[in-house]
């Protein structure tokens, strides 16, 4: 067992997300069985009681791997030395805002979280962004921090990619671990495209083995608008699926993909499949030597092409209108 303790930094820590997170972290889900954890919760002041409450249950499970935990409403002290920072608190969307009153309401938090992440984060930091929208707050973040190398800036879209996986195994009546190479790309939002022509089940490209009126008609819309699916059902938004996505994430992340497949991250845009460079946009990754790699060289059929701009387009809106709003 390594003794020394890794620190994860998880922001909103008081959040649904985060009451479904903390205690997988502490179990060893997010870094495996052999490495100890430091927690370091970081919530608004109005919601650092709350978070001290989950900080006791988490005291109350004994974890061997949790080696302390420290709840702060002060950036330095949540990011001091952060080895995996899980940037969840975010602003949500309220009723009459427009979309730039919410990127002006996330570049309140991502802003100075980024540059905390760059003047205090330990030198092998890793950063996922979950908080929406996620792919611009994660831009938000990374370019408030230029002495962090831009790769380990990611955002989430390993939720999108599971609920394709678990799509597709119900359509095809396969277990989800029949399917290789799923690729969402692009925004974490309903413009998403979740990608089946080199998807594989068993083998064979899946967009081959169901109808395209159902590939077009029911499966990407499903995908896109799920977290709106469950929003309406639940009254709440998705938390421990989110949560489990982000487990998933920095794993993979961690560990690597298995030979033969790929998954999907928001990562920063090397200028791949026409996406403009620096935007962090969703692409098929493999996980190699602690970094995410943008799978090259697939062909993008006209269907996909017109699918990917569109979500790109909508990424570089919103890039725009951070940069008019001075927030990068
Ligand atoms: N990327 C994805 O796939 C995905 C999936 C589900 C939810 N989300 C998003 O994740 C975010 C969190 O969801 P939730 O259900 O946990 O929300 P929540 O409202 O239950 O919790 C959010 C928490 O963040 C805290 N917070 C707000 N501003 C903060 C700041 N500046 N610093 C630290 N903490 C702060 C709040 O006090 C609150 O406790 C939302 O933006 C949601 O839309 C993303
Ligand atoms: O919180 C949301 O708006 C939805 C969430 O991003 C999800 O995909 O479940």
């Amino acid at each position: 067992m390594t003794t020394t303790p890794v620190t994860v930094t998880v922001t909103g820590a008081a959040g649904q997300i985060g009451y479904a997170l903390l205690f997988r972290i502490a179990s060893g889900q997010l870094l495996g069985p052999d490495t100890p954890v430091r927690l370091r919760l970081l919530e608004i002041p109005q919601a650092v009681k709350a978070a001290e409450g989950t900080a006791m249950e988490l005291a109350d499970c004994a974890f061997p791997l949790l080696a302390g935990i420290d709840i702060t409403d002060d950036l330095k002290t949540a990011f001091d030395g952060t080895n995996v920072a899980l940037l969840v608190g975010a602003r949500p969307r309220t009723k009459g805002m427009e979309r730039g009153d919410l990127l002006e309401a996330n570049g309140g938090i991502f802003k100075p979280q980024g540059r905390a992440i760059n003047d205090h984060a330990a030198d092998d930091v890793r950063v996922l962004v979950v908080g929406n929208p996620a792919n611009t707050n994660a831009l938000i973040a990374q370019r408030n921090a230029p002495d962090v190398p831009a790769e380990r800036f990611t955002a989430m879209t390993r939720l999108d990619h599971n609920r394709a996986l678990s799509q597709l195994a119900e359509k095809l009546d396969v277990p989800v671990t029949a399917i290789k190479k799923m690729t969402i790309w692009g925004n974490h939002s309903a413009t998403q495209y979740p990608d089946l022509y080199h998807t594989e089940v068993n083998g064979k490209i899946a967009a081959e083995q169901v109808e395209e009126s159902w590939l077009r008609e029911t499966f990407i819309p499903t995908v896109a608008k799920r977290g709106a699916a469950i929003i309406e059902a639940r009254g709440a938004s998705s938390a421990a699926s989110a949560a489990n996505a982000a487990i998933d994430h920095v794993r993979t992340w961690v560990d690597g993909t298995p030979e033969g497949d790929w998954t999907s991250a928001a990562v920063v845009s090397d200028g791949s499949y026409g996406v403009p460079e620096g935007l962090i946009s969703s692409f098929p990754v493999v996980a190699r030597g602690g970094g995410f790699e943008i799978v090259q060289g697939l062909q993008i059929d006209a269907f996909s092409r017109e699918r990917i701009d569109t979500s790109v387009n909508e990424l570089v809106e919103e890039r725009d209108a951070i940069q008019k709003l001075g927030l990068v």
